[in-house]
C-alpha cells in the first residue's frame, strides 16, 4: 500500500530492503555528512526506509513544533533501546504512565534552592579544574578528557553525593573508565547493523565487554545507594526556602530526594537505581561537549572573549570570590555565548520518536509505527531562522528571543524536554566564567573541526586550546 509518506523524497528505496544498503558499513562521520546532504537535497521532509521501518526526517520549525509539542506521542524510537540495559526505563527511556509519574517525582529535584546547593559543588570543582589548567603552563590542552572529568565529577557529587576525584580507589577508577567506554561501545553497535539484535550482540566480544562494563557501573551505583541509605534519615531530602545551611554544612544529593520519595512509597530501589544511572549518563557528556565547543569558540573569537572578560570584571572585579546565584544570573553576555554555542553545536543533534497514536503533521497523516527523527542540528542552521547561520554571533541572543519559540531547541521542547536544562546552564556558566576570568584562551588553528555524531555531537580530532594565566 502506498501511503503519503512514500510520496515524500528521500534516498532511493528498493523493494523490501528500502535504503538499507546506503548505510551499510559507513563510518559515523559519513553518516553525519549524509544526513546533511539529504537535508540539502530533499529539503524539509524526507523518508528513509530501512526494511519495514519508515523513518520520517524533519527540520522545519513548523514540523518540529507539531512533533515536539504533541502531548501523547512521547515514545522514544528504536536506537534508544540500546541504552536500556544500562539505564533501565528511567526518565529518558520510559513512556506512558511510568514516565508521567517519574517526571512528577523528579521535577522538584531541580528547584532553585536545590540548584543553589549544587552550584556550591560546581564552584568547588571549577577551582580544581582551573588549577589543573594552570598546571599545563600555557601549553595546548586537549579539552574533552579534562572537561568530561569535570562534568563527571560534578554529576557524581550532585546526583549521588560521591566524590570521584577525592577517592582514588580501584572501584572508583574502574567506574569512571567503564562509563567512558560504554559510550564508545554503544556507538560501535549503532553503526553495525548485524549487532542490533540482542542475542547476536551478546555472543560477540564487544557484547561481552559491554556486559562487563555494565556490571561495574551498576554495582558501583548500587553500593553508593546502599551506603547512603545506611546513614539516611527521613527529612534529609526535604527542602526549606530559608535554610541557610544548604550547600554549606548540609550537602545534598539528588539521591537524598529519591530516598525521601522511596520513604513516601513513590519509588522503589530498582527505580532509584534507574534514575541514578540515567542522570549519570544524561548529566555529564552532554554538558561536557557544550563546554568544549564553548571554549573553542571563545578562543577563536578574540572580540567575544574581550567582551566576556569585561562582563566578568564588571560583575566580579579582581576578586577571587565565588560568584553568587545573582552574579551568575547577571552574566547575560556569557548566557548569549552559551546559547549561540548550543545553536551551532547542539550536544544532542537529533532526537527520535516512535509514533504511538495517529496524528496530522500539518497536511500529512502520520500513522502509528512510523518513526520521526527531528534534526535539531539542521534546524539551528537554517538561514530563514538564523541569517548567516554558519557564523558565531552571540549577539543574536542578546536582542530578544529567536523569531520562533521552536527555532532554538537544544534541550528539546514540549513535554519531553530536558529536565536538567537549568542545571546544565548553571554548570556551564560556573565553569566558563571560572575559566575565562583566570585565563586568556587561544588556539593555534582556528579551523572549525570536522564533526561527527553518535548519540551526541563529537569532533573527529581533539579540540586543542591554550590557557594563558591572566595573573599569577
Ligand atoms: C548542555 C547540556 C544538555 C543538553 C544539550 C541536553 C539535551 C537534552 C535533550 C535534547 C533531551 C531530549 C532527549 C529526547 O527527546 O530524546 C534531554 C532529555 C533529558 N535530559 Fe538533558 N541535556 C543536557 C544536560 C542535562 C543534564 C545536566 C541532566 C541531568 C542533570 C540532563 C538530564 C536529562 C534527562 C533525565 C532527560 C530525559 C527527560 C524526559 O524524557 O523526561 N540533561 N536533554
Amino acid at each position: 500500500e502506498v501511503t503519503p509518506l512514500d510520496k515524500l523524497p528521500g534516498p532511493p528505496r528498493k523493494p523490501i530492503v528500502g535504503s538499507t544498503f546506503e548505510f551499510l558499513n559507513i563510518s559515523p562521520r559519513e553518516m553525519f555528512l549524509k544526513i546533511r546532504e539529504f537535508t540539502r537535497d530533499y529539503g524539509d521532509r524526507y523518508v528513509i526506509k530501512i526494511f519495514k521501518r519508515r523513518i520520517l526526517h524533519i527540520n522545519s520549525v513548523k514540523d518540529v513544533e507539531i512533533v515536539l509539542s504533541h502531548s501523547r506521542n512521547i515514545k522514544k524510537s528504536m536506537p534508544y533501546t540500546f541504552l536500556e540495559a544500562w539505564l533501565g526505563t528511567g526518565l529518558l527511556l520510559s513512556s506512558g504512565a511510568k514516565w508521567h509519574k517519574r517526571r512528577k517525582i523528579l521535577t522538584p529535584t531541580f528547584h532553585f534552592n536545590i540548584l543553589k546547593s549544587f552550584a556550591v559543588v560546581m564552584e568547588e570543582r571549577t577551582r580544581g579544574l582551573v588549577e589543573r589548567l594552570r598546571g599545563a603552563g600555557g601549553a595546548e590542552v586537549s579539552l574533552m578528557p579534562v572537561i568530561s572529568d569535570y562534568t563527571l565529577f560534578t554529576i557524581c557529587e550532585t546526583a549521588m553525593g560521591t566524590q570521584l576525584d577525592a577517592d582514588k580507589s580501584k572501584s572508583t577508577l574502574a567506574y569512571k573508565k567503564a562509563i567512558m567506554d560504554i559510550g564508545a561501545l554503544l556507538l560501535a553497535r549503532l553503526t553495525r547493523v548485524w549487532l542490533h539484535n540482542d542475542y547476536i550482540f551478546r555472543k560477540f566480544p564487544i557484547g561481552k565487554q559491554f556486559e562487563k562494563y555494565l556490571h561495574q557501573v551498576h554495582s558501583f551505583a548500587d553500593n553508593v545507594i546502599m551506603e547512603r541509605k545506611k546513614t539516611w534519615r527521613p527529612g534529609q531530602g526535604d527542602f526549606k526556602e530559608d535554610d541557610e545551611s544548604i550547600g554549606k554544612k548540609k550537602r545534598l544529593a539528588m539521591l537524598d530526594l529519591l530516598l525521601e520519595a522511596e520513604n513516601k512509597g513513590e519509588i522503589d530501589f530498582e527505580g532509584i537505581r534507574e534514575e541514578v544511572n540515567t542522570f549519570m549518563f544524561e548529566g555529564h557528556d552532554t554538558t561536557a561537549m557544550a563546554v568544549v565547543f564553548g571554549l573553542m569558540l571563545i578562543a577563536d573569537h578574540q572580540d567575544v572573549q574581550d567582551r566576556l572578560y569585561e562582563e566578568l570584571q564588571t560583575i566580579l572585579g579582581d576578586s577571587d570570590k565565588a560568584p553568587s546565584m545573582a552574579d551568575l544570573n547577571d552574566m547575560k553576555f556569557l548566557e548569549a555565548i552559551i546559547k549561540e554555542t548550543l545553536r551551532l553545536y547542539p550536544s544532542v543533534p537529533f532526537i527520535a520518536r516512535e509514533i504511538t497514536e495517529d496524528f496530522m503533521l500539518d497536511d500529512i497523516p502520520i500513522k502509528k509505527g512510523v518513526e520521526i527523527a527531528v534534526h535539531i542540528y539542521d534546524l539551528h542552521r537554517r538561514a530563514d531562522l538564523f541569517p548567516d547561520p554558519e557564523t558565531f554571533k552571540p549577539d543574536r541572543f542578546l536582542n530578544g528571543d529567536p523569531i520562533h519559540p521552536y527555532a532554538f531547541v537544544p534541550f528539546s521542547a514540549g513535554p519531553r524536554n530536558c529536565i536538567g536544562q537549568r542545571f546544565a546552564m548553571l554548570e556551564m556558566k560556573c565553569v566558563l566564567s571560572g575559566i575565562c576570568r583566570n585565563f586568556k584562551l587561544s588556539r593555534t588553528t582556528n579551523a572549525r573541526p570536522a564533526l561527527t555524531a553518535d548519540m551526541l555531537i563529537r569532533t573527529e580530532e581533539p579540540v586543542l586550546v591554550k590557557f594563558i594565566p591572566r595573573k599569577v
